[in-house]
């Protein structure tokens, strides 16, 4: 066991700088003094515990709020449909994840009483244990996927504090790292939504999981004032206050010194339930880590470590045959969802030729294939219009079909990836039947004109090489620049496969992607 000095000293303000020497064999010269720990208790005393275990502390005054919210905003209807459809996409790429997450136990306080050759029993000095090691979330530029992230991530629990006032060692923090763009979000355990779900679709066969996460409630609790933005989390409550060694509980419990301890601790106890209740906090949105990070946040605290009976040395108690044990981590699981950052988002129905474009304007490889949803995961290029020209992103997503948003096809859930795109760009098919109305299809799908009015859009009719000339797909084209004009929407027709209007398309695209709103 690696064992470090005790720091119990260099928190206390009256005993900075003094330290134990290492392995010495005389008694410490400056071991906790009675004095030092009546002075201690005393300060204590002064803060009233409020009613211990029952209490429900929330945001400043000990109080929380119970809210409703519906199930499906702390699940994910993707995840919960990708093990039943296509869990197994192309390649490696996931983009949703539910983790367990578990903060470490705070090691045990140790009972220990000095000895040496002159003396068979010294002064206490069993040292504090080590803090559980917490969990950290970062996020970092230069992976692309969730798919290495493990399924349950564990810190380690503090080590025991042992003689001669030696702290044990801090459990190991986890630090996971996550691609740029990623949103973590608190959630239930995954078991227990499938099993809520099963209940409701007991009580109605026409239910779809859709309707059950949108109508089915959960109750949370949240911190006094907060309005429900912030989810409070519970640790579970400590089995024992007390370590005993030699006497029992039973025996200390008659005794009035410790009953007066005890009661004295009790303050202890309350101001380290508020000072975890004050951490153990997660915003109901979520985190949203949409740059890189130079340092890692944390998801969940590990335990304190309990007090070694060093500090219970007074001048009643001579011989504290207790400690207090380390306090318990927490354990939550979180979603992870990556949502791409790139400045354009191509739109389209299967087959509109999204992925020729995106292979013939920028350095992405992505799948070509004159059958439906090639496309199976989303791909960011990075385009370059020239040298010394900007440089901006796009991303190709699967094709989106008519009942998209009804989970028809691959349903929206790649959406998520072209959200935060500043520019949408659609791309229709000039050798379908009715390109405008395939363009009104997408608009509906993906939210409604007025949602798709926040961005900047560029209108991309597709395959002008078929039909063009004899006038069917010129038709078709003007009919749908008309529409775009009443938008003020740019509109380009296009041969992708001929390479033809692709170097207007890519400064069409720069001036999308870096257009703002006043611009317009
Ligand atoms: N004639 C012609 N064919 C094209 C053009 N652009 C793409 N295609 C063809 O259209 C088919 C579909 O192209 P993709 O780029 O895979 O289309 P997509 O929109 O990415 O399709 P999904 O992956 O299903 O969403 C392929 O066979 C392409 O060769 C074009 O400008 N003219």
């Amino acid at each position: 066991m690696t064992i470090v000095r005790s720091s119990f000293f260099r928190r206390q303000p009256w005993c900075r700088g003094r330290f134990p020497r290492l392995y010495s064999t005389k008694v410490p010269d400056n071991a906790p003094r009675a004095a030092d720990n009546e002075q201690w208790l005393e300060t204590l005393r002064h803060t009233t515990p409020a009613k211990q275990g029952r209490q429900r502390p929330g945001h400043g005054n000990g109080q929380t709020d119970l809210f409703e919210v519906p199930l499906g905003n702390v699940t994910s209807i993707n995840y919960l449909q990708r093990y039943n459809k296509h869990k197994h996409s192309q390649g490696n790429f996931v983009d949703v994840r539910i983790v367990k997450c578990r903060s470490g136990v705070g090691g045990s306080g140790a009972v220990s009483f000095f000895r040496d050759a002159g003396r068979s029993i010294g002064p206490p000095d069993g040292g504090d244990g080590g803090a559980g090691g917490s969990i950290y979330v970062q996020a970092v530029a230069g992976l692309g996927s969730l798919a290495k992230m493990k399924t349950t991530y564990i810190g380690d629990d503090g080590e025991a504090g042992a003689a001669r006032q030696l702290d044990g060692v801090n459990g190991k923090d986890i630090l996971i790292q996550v691609p740029v763009g990623t949103v973590v979000k608190w959630c239930l355990p995954p078991q227990k939504v499938r099993e809520l779900v099963e209940k409701e679709l007991w009580k109605d066969q026409g239910a779809t999981l859709r309707s059950i996460l949108a109508s089915k409630t959960v109750t949370l609790n949240s911190p006094s004032g907060s309005n429900g933005k912030t989810i409070q989390l519970y640790r579970q409550e400590m089995a024992e206050s007390w370590l005993f060694k030699d006497k029992s509980k039973e025996y200390h419990d008659t005794k009035d010194w410790f009953k007066i301890l005890h009661k004295k601790m009790e303050a202890y106890d309350h101001s380290l339930k508020q000072s975890e209740i004050f951490h153990d906090r997660f915003p109901l949105s979520g985190l949203d880590l949409e740059q890189p990070m130079s340092k890692p946040v944390c998801l969940l605290k590990g335990g304190k470590g309990g007090l070694g009976n060093m500090h219970f040395l007074t001048n009643v108690i001579r011989n504290p045959r207790f400690s207090k044990p380390g306090r318990n981590g927490l354990e939550q699981y979180f979603l992870f969802e990556l949502k791409s950052i790139a400045d354009l988002g191509l739109i389209g129905l299967p087959n509109a030729g999204k992925s020729t474009i995106l292979n013939k304007i920028s350095n992405a490889k992505p799948k070509i294939g004159h059958w439906q949803f090639t496309t199976l995961n989303p791909t960011i290029g990075t385009v370059s219009s020239g040298f010394g020209q900007d440089v901006f992103t796009v991303a190709d997503i699967p094709g989106i079909i008519e009942g998209a948003s009804l989970d028809k096809g691959m349903g929206l859930e790649f959406l998520r990836h072209i959200e935060r795109s500043k520019g949408w760009v659609f791309v229709l098919n000039l050798a379908n039947e009715d390109p405008l109305n395939e363009l009104l299809l997408l608009i509906d799908e993906v939210g409604g004109l007025e949602k798709v009015k926040t961005k900047n859009v560029l209108i991309v009719c597709n395959k002008a090489d078929i039909d063009f000339e004899n006038s069917k797909s010129l038709a078709k084209y003007l009919q749908v620049e008309q529409f775009s004009k009443g938008q003020e929407w740019d509109c380009l027709p296009i041969s992708a496969l001929k390479e033809e209007n692709i170097e207007v398309l890519k400064q069409k695209l720069l001036q999308c992607a870096r257009q703002t709103h006043d611009d317009k």
